[in-house]
Parts: structure tokens; C-alpha cells; sequence
């Protein structure tokens, strides 16, 4: 199986789901039981017809069996809803600078507008999601973190992995908001990758896809530069010190290798704006974005 086999790069609108199911059954088999944490970026929620083909993905995923866990982010809609109330967004290491104002903006958006649009398009399809944030049955606690200058953005402290579980058992798709909440009930940001990270630590789950509006971890971003088909944690960490890695990219990695150290398997960086990428992901040899292992000696000719 290759990757030229699903006209990658060209438009996979037309592809044949029936097709790949048949080919990708020694994967299906492989992965059946296994929980997937797959993270879906705010910058590729825009395009409507990728939304439900994303859905419809996770949809077909837990048909075959794989129990997926999906938590969203959101970041261009919050950028735009602050600007509507002429609030300016700010940044450090991609993180952002939430304030009083801005956590509750954060909060409205995230839980009451995305997770409620996702929950409604994955049962419209059929399927039943269970949307939350990590507020609903202490999910996600958390407290400040220590840099003060980013504001309520919340540490993530304890996952509460028996609400995940018991969604999944019930036969429901769970749909997390990355909002968490202290002792006190107060509700603190948190980057949607780190999230997904800490969640998929946590369940022990077999695979952490994020998917994002780049082919994967490039290797100089700033010149547009080739796709890194598969790095190891030291890989990762040397680009970053060269710069090569920077603003949303560096909560993705950053969660990738803490999760890699904790004893995920691998973890992909993969195109979300490519249709059926999860599948591609999954189900081929080559996969088609970028696959982050903990040592070289790891998975050198396959992507699984
Ligand atoms: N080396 C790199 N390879 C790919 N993307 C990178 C790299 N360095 C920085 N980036 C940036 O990271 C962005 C993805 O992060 P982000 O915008 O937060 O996406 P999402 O909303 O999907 O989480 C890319 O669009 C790109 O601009
Ligand atoms: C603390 C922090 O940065 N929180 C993120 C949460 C949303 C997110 O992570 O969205 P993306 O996945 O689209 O980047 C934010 O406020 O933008």
C-alpha cells in the first residue's frame, strides 16, 4: 500500500471509502479496541465541507472499532470574537495571554459555540457526542500556571479519566472543550494541544493525531521548506532550538514529546485541510504527515 495508491496531494474529495476499508484491514485489525486522541485545530475548522468530512472520519473510526477521543481548539474564532469586542489578542510561545476579559470570551466560544457545533454535526451523521469541557465531571483540573504574565491559563493537575471512559464504554464519541477548572470551580485556558497530550497520556491510548493547516512539522517553516516524514524526540528539540519550530507549532510538539517520554507509542502531525487525512494516517503504510517517535530505533520503515 502507498501513498500514490490515494492520489495524496491531489484532492481526495471523490475518494472511495469502500476502497480503502478493504485495504486498510490488516490496520483496522491492528487498531480495533485501541483508544486514538485526535486533536482538531481551530485553523482548519473555516471550511465547512472538511468539518463534516473530519466528523464523517471519526465517525467510520469508531465503526471499525477504534475508540476516538476528539478535542477541538479554536483559536482563529476566538481571535475574531475578541475582536468584535475590540480586545486585542496576544501571544507568548503560542500561548495566549488570557485575562479576566478574554477567559470569559475563551470559555463562551470554546464551550458554548464549537464543542455544541461538533457535538451537533457528529449526531446529525448519526453517531451520538458527548460534548464537555473540562469542567463537566471534574475532567480537567488544573491551577495557574506559574508565568504570570499569561494570565488564567491553567497547569494541568489531574484528568479525570473515568468520565472519558465511561462516555466510550456507553458506545458515545466524547468531544472536549480545552477549558479547565480549578478547586474553586474557576475555569482557566488551556492550548487544545496540551489537552489532547495530557488526555492521551493519561487513557494510555495507542495514538495522538493532531490535526493542523500544514502538511506536518516542517523543516524551516520560514522557507516553506520540505515535510519531516518522521523525527524522534531529540529531532524535535534540536529544531526548536534552531528556530525552526515556533508559535502553534511549539504547544504541538511540546505535548508530542511529553507524551512520547510517558510512553505513547507515536504521535502524527498531520494535514487536516487534505480530505480523509485521519484515514490516510491510519490506514496506509506511509501515512501522510509527520510521525513523532521517542528513539530512532523506533518504526523507521512504517508508520505504525
Ligand atoms: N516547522 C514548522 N512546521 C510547520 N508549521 C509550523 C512550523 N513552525 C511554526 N509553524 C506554524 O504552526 C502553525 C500551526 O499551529 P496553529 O496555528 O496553532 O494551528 P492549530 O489551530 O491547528 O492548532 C502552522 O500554520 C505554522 O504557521
Ligand atoms: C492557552 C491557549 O492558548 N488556549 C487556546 C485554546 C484554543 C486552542 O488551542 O485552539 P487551536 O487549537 O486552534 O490553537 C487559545 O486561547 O487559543
Amino acid at each position: 500500500m502507498n501513498n500514490n495508491h490515494f492520489n495524496i496531494g491531489q484532492s481526495t474529495n471523490n475518494l472511495n471509502r469502500v476502497q480503502i476499508l478493504s485495504e486498510a484491514l490488516p490496520y483496522i485489525q491492528k487498531f480495533a479496541g485501541s483508544t486514538i486522541v485526535i486533536k482538531y485545530g481551530g485553523s482548519i475548522m473555516t471550511n465547512n465541507k472538511l468539518k463534516e468530512s473530519i466528523v464523517n472520519d471519526i465517525i467510520l473510526l469508531s465503526h471499525v472499532g477504534i475508540k476516538p477521543i476528539l478535542i477541538h481548539g479554536g483559536g482563529p474564532e476566538i481571535n475574531s470574537w475578541l475582536d468584535k469586542l475590540n480586545i486585542k489578542s496576544k501571544f507568548k510561545n503560542g500561548i495566549r495571554i488570557t485575562d479576566s476579559n478574554t477567559i470569559e470570551i475563551v470559555e463562551m466560544v470554546l464551550a458554548g459555540k464549537i464543542n455544541k457545533e461538533i457535538v451537533s454535526l457528529i449526531n446529525k451523521q448519526g453517531s451520538y457526542a458527548v460534548g464537555l469541557t473540562g469542567k463537566d465531571g471534574k475532567l480537567i483540573q488544573c491551577e495557574n500556571e506559574e508565568d504570570i504574565e499569561i494570565g488564567f491559563v491553567g497547569k494541568i493537575k489531574h484528568i479525570n479519566t473515568n468520565i472519558i471512559k465511561t462516555i466510550i464504554n456507553a458506545g458515545y464519541i466524547p468531544v472536549i472543550a480545552s477549558i479547565g477548572a480549578d478547586l474553586d470551580g474557576k475555569s482557566y485556558n488551556i492550548n487544545a494541544d496540551t489537552v489532547a497530550g495530557e488526555i492521551a497520556i493519561s487513557i494510555n491510548a495507542e495514538k495522538l493525531i493532531l490535526l493542523t493547516n500544514t502538511a506536518g512539522i516542517l523543516n524551516d517553516i520560514n522557507n516553506n521548506d520540505t515535510l519531516i516524514r518522521q523525527l524522534n524526540i531529540e529531532d524535535i528539540k534540536s529544531l526548536i532550538t534552531e528556530r525552526k519550530i515556533s508559535g502553534g507549532m511549539i504547544p504541538k510538539v511540546n505535548c508530542c514529546i511529553r507524551a512520547l517520554a510517558k510512553g505513547l507509542p507515536a504521535a502524527h502531525i498531520i494535514d487536516g485541510r487534505v480530505f480523509h487525512a485521519l484515514l490516510l494516517e491510519i490506514f496506509t503504510d506511509q501515512g501522510i504527515g509527520s510521525m513523532l517517535v521517542n528513539s530512532s530505533n523506533q518504526c523507521i520503515n512504517s508508520k505504525h
